[in-house]
Formats: C-alpha cells, sequence, structure tokens
C-alpha cells in the first residue's frame, strides 16, 4: 500500500492528465445536454383549414402552425388559399347540389397541400357570411338544403370536418378584429389595438375598441375578450344589406323608386348602357318590399357619371334622422367615438387598390377628385384601358369607390385628418385579412386567456450561464489539485 502512494506521489501526472481529460469531457457532455434537451424539437406542422362562403364567392384558406408551440409562442400562417370557381353558395338556392360540388376542386388541392399523415387530425370548417344570412331570411328550408349538399360534399374529404354553419354579424366583426391584431402581434404584446373594417358584398362590419365604451351603452354591440392576459372591449356592428353589391341594389332601388324604363346612373360611366331586370334588381330581401307596383319587366341603365350626384344618390341609402344614444353611425346604430388605427380590407382593399387610392397619406379631398374624374371617364374609354379586367368588376369601381367614401365619412364619421388613419390592407405578413384566421383561432382555443409562462432566460443566455458555470467550476477544480502539482515540482520525476 505505501510502496503505492508512495509512487503516485512521485510521479502524479498521469493521474492529473487523466481528471482533466475527464473533466473536459464532462463539461462537453454537461453543455451539450444542456443544449440539447433545451431545443426546439425537430419542427412537425399542424394545419387547419377554413372555407370564407361569402355572399359573392368561396374562399378556401390553409394554415398552418408548429406543433409543438400551438398554444402559446408559435405564429399560425396562411400557407395556401384557393378562390372557388363561380358564385357564392347562397347563389345555388335553386340547385343545392351544385353548391356541394362547386367546393371539389379547391377540396382537392387541399388534400395535395397537407402532407396525408396529417389529414385525420386536420379540423376544417366552413363559416358562411352576409349570403346565407340573406337566404336564410328569405327561404329557410332553401338554406338548409344549401348547408346539407355542402356538409355532404365536404365530409367526403379525409379531413376533421368540424360543421358548417352562418357566422353572426358580431362574429364576423370579432373575428376580423382577432385575425387582424394577432397577425400584427399587437395581442401578445398588449399593444394598442387596430380596428377593424370589413366590406363584402352583402354585409360590412365596423369593430374597434374605444376607450370611452365599457359596452354597457347598446350592450349588443360589446363583445369582450381575455387574451394572453389582456381584457379587450370590443365595439362591434355588422350592418345588412350594407356590403358593396346590396348597397348597389339600396342605390338603385332609390332611383327606381317609380318603376321607370330608363335611368340615367350619376354612379355609372358615361356611355355605360344596359337593359336590366327589375325582377333581378328587387331580388333579395334588401330591397324586396320596395319593388315599385306595375314596373315594366326591364329598365335601361345608362350612366352618367357625376361624382357629386352619386354621392347624392349614395347618402340616402343611410339614415342619419334617429339615434337614441349619445351618437350614432347611421340607421340608429349606437357608435361609440372612433380610436385607434384601422384596418380596411376586402372590397374596401379591392376597390381603393384598383384606382390606386391605397395610401391614405393622399388628402382626403384630392381622394375626392380621384374619384370624380374616374366616375366622369366614358364608359368606352375604361373598357380599354381596362381589358384585362372582368366587366362586371369594372363596371362598379365608381359606385364602389363613392359607397366607399361615405361609408367612411358620413356612415362612421371618419374626417380628413382621421381618414389618415385607415390602412387598405389586402395581407398581412402572407396572410389575408378577413374573419377566417380568427374563426380558427378561437375554435381550436389557440389564443390563450393568460400569458403563457416563459422561460426567465432566453435559450442563448441560459447556454451561456451553464457553459459560464461549467468552466468556473473545473477551473475550481483544478485550483483544488494544486496542493498535487506543489508535491510533484518538489519530487520531480526521475528518469
Ligand atoms: N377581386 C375582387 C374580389 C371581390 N370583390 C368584392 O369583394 C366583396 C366580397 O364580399 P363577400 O363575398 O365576402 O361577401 P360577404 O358575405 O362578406 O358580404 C364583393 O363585393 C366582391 O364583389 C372585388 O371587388 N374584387
Ligand atoms: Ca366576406
Amino acid at each position: 500500500m505505501s510502496a503505492q502512494r508512495e509512487m503516485k506521489e512521485k510521479n502524479p501526472w498521469p493521474v492529473t492528465i487523466i481528471i482533466i481529460v475527464i473533466g473536459v469531457i464532462a463539461i462537453v457532455a454537461l453543455v451539450t445536454v444542456a443544449v440539447l434537451q433545451n431545443m426546439p424539437l425537430s419542427q412537425k406542422y399542424k394545419y387547419g383549414i377554413v372555407l370564407d362562403a361569402g355572399s359573392s364567392h368561396t374562399a378556401l384558406y390553409i394554415y398552418e402552425w408548429p406543433a409543438e408551440k400551438d398554444n402559446n409562442t408559435g405564429r399560425v400562417e396562411q400557407t395556401h388559399s384557393c378562390k372557388v370557381k363561380g358564385p357564392g353558395i347562397s347563389s345555388y338556392a335553386s340547385d343545392p347540389w351544385k353548391a356541394g360540388e362547386s367546393l371539389k376542386e379547391c377540396m382537392k388541392e387541399a388534400e395535395m397541400k397537407v402532407p396525408g399523415k396529417r389529414h385525420h387530425e386536420t379540423p376544417l370548417y366552413l363559416g358562411a357570411t352576409a349570403g346565407m344570412r340573406l337566404l336564410n331570411m328569405e327561404n329557410g328550408s332553401a338554406s338548409d338544403q344549401v348547408f346539407q349538399a355542402v356538409e355532404g360534399a365536404l365530409q367526403k374529404f379525409p379531413f376533421s370536418f368540424q360543421g358548417a354553419r352562418i357566422l353572426s354579424g358580431q362574429e364576423e366583426g370579432a373575428f376580423g378584429w382577432v385575425t387582424v391584431n394577432y397577425l400584427d402581434d399587437r395581442l401578445k404584446q398588449g399593444l394598442e389595438t387596430t380596428g377593424a373594417l370589413d366590406l363584402g358584398g352583402a354585409s360590412t362590419q365596423i369593430s374597434f375598441v374605444s376607450s370611452n365604451y365599457n359596452g354597457s351603452e347598446s350592450p349588443s354591440n360589446s363583445v369582450t375578450f381575455r387574451l394572453y392576459g389582456n381584457n379587450y372591449n370590443l365595439y362591434t356592428h355588422s350592418f345588412l344589406c350594407y356590403g358593396k353589391d346590396q348597397a348597389m341594389k339600396l342605390m338603385l332601388a332609390q332611383q327606381t323608386k317609380s318603376g321607370p324604363e330608363t335611368i340615367l346612373d350619376p354612379c355609372f360611366h358615361p356611355g355605360y348602357n344596359e337593359t336590366k331586370s327589375y325582377s333581378d334588381l328587387y331580388n333579395s330581401p334588401c330591397v324586396s318590399n320596395r319593388k315599385p307596383q306595375g314596373a315594366p319587366a326591364t329598365f335601361t341603365h345608362m350612366g352618367r357619371g357625376n361624382f357629386q350626384q352619386c354621392q347624392e344618390v349614395v347618402k340616402k341609402v343611410f339614415d342619419f334622422t334617429s339615434c337614441k344614444y349619445s351618437q350614432c353611425s347611421f340607421n340608429g346604430v349606437f357608435q361609440p367615438l372612433l380610436q385607434g388605427p384601422f384596418g380596411a380590407f376586402s372590397a374596401y382593399y379591392f376597390v381603393m387598390n384598383f384606382l390606386n387610392l391605397t395610401n391614405t397619406s393622399i388628402p382626403l379631398d384630392a381622394v375626392r377628385q380621384k374619384i370624380k374624374d374616374y366616375c366622369a371617364t366614358p364608359w368606352k374609354q375604361v373598357m380599354a384601358q381596362h381589358p384585362d379586367v372582368k366587366v362586371n368588376y369594372l363596371q362598379e369601381y365608381c359606385f364602389g369607390a363613392t359607397y366607399i367614401l361615405t361609408l367612411l365619412t358620413e356612415g362612421y364619421n371618419f374626417t380628413s385628418e382621421s381618414y389618415s388613419n385607415i390602412k387598405f390592407i389586402k395581407k398581412i405578413k402572407g396572410s389575408d385579412a378577413g374573419w377566417t384566421l380568427g374563426y380558427m383561432l378561437n375554435l381550436t382555443n389557440m389564443i390563450p386567456a393568460e400569458a403563457p409562462d416563459t422561460p426567465p432566460l432566453p435559450h442563448a443566455g441560459y447556454v451561456s450561464i451553464v457553459t459560464l458555470m461549467a468552466i468556473l467550476l473545473f477551473i475550481l477544480f483544478l485550483v483544488s489539485l494544486r496542493p498535487l502539482w506543489r508535491r510533484c515540482s518538489k519530487h520531480p520525476r526521475i528518469i
């Protein structure tokens, strides 16, 4: 025993080297395990599909998010969209089967886009908006049949179908607001929120948070949320029949009260001349009760192209006469003071983008002048200048722009100053602005009510501290070996 100890004391270097090597291996192993254990696992994605069955058309959106993070920090992104060919599902009332058929092409596309092994767990939703609200009011059984056809078609696909239903106007407005603020990262960070303005074909929504609104005045306009630990008291209203296409019917109804054979419409370009049917014009519940008695079957729709006169006619579709609240937008609907920035999407964007008017730093008077000039442009010239734009859309931009300006300034009370708080947007960070994302986030419980617990240190900070501590411990260990070294130098090895 004593002979062995003597040997070690005389020749401690091999032991020291072994200790150092083991120490280095231990540090490397400790740091590697600590880093690997805390690395995000290899990215797997989950998917969700939402069909937006609007009054004018249906669109399919595919969303994707990292599988490990869906409850807190993960970002949900739109990875694909598909526009269904043909009109909105409410147009198939007399042929419901075709409503289901129309969705198949986009659904097949979705089957290709979502990885096969995720199909069964991918939720699929269909939400219908104002077109189906109107059909449901007009003919409940026709609306039920359209839903049956649509559900039958969607169930045939391998996704996890969660149902097809009509969204209320409140839901449509509130989920549009959630989408915009989620994509802008305003909810998680508790920042001031952006209001949402959605202009559809059959209804239009306005949603915003106003500090002078707590929901007590007109509770039916109030939606409360608790998101990421913050409470939101949202004002929202949906105006049925005030989407761009139904508002046009309201405007034309104004001009055909007496059942004339010809109208000279200030909201259409000079030289525009089309024969239209009274029954088509008055075919929706928004105007059906106003159909003039004894009108002929058709009328000649001629354009005059006069912006000011168009504004006058458009103003008449709003009722500003009564308000039982402290303040109203129109039709006796309560609206608190406008507050904060706004995102305006859907038809707001399509129309203003067509006219190169998405820049809201252009003064309102200059915007009016531009629309005035555009409306006064002869129809032949407009068609020649835009051969690639569908005539159905092209003929309506003069009315569309006049309507948007009137709705914003007279309806919602935006002023020359607050107009610049509006941003006309189509997409935010690659995802379309609209109610679909907010709807899916809500139904999949993807926005927690409370702020998620975050690790006290970011990953890089954690790695640096673990490494530093390991090195310090090792130095401490080496220092503790000093007596051994000293003895070693007192008794140098004799070869
Ligand atoms: N390229 C496009 C696509 C849609 N649109 C309009 O955007 C609106 C979309 O409304 P929608 O189908 O979502 O109808 P709602 O059910 O939301 O009322 C319609 O008025 C379309 O005419 C447009 O102006 N340009
Ligand atoms: Ca819509």
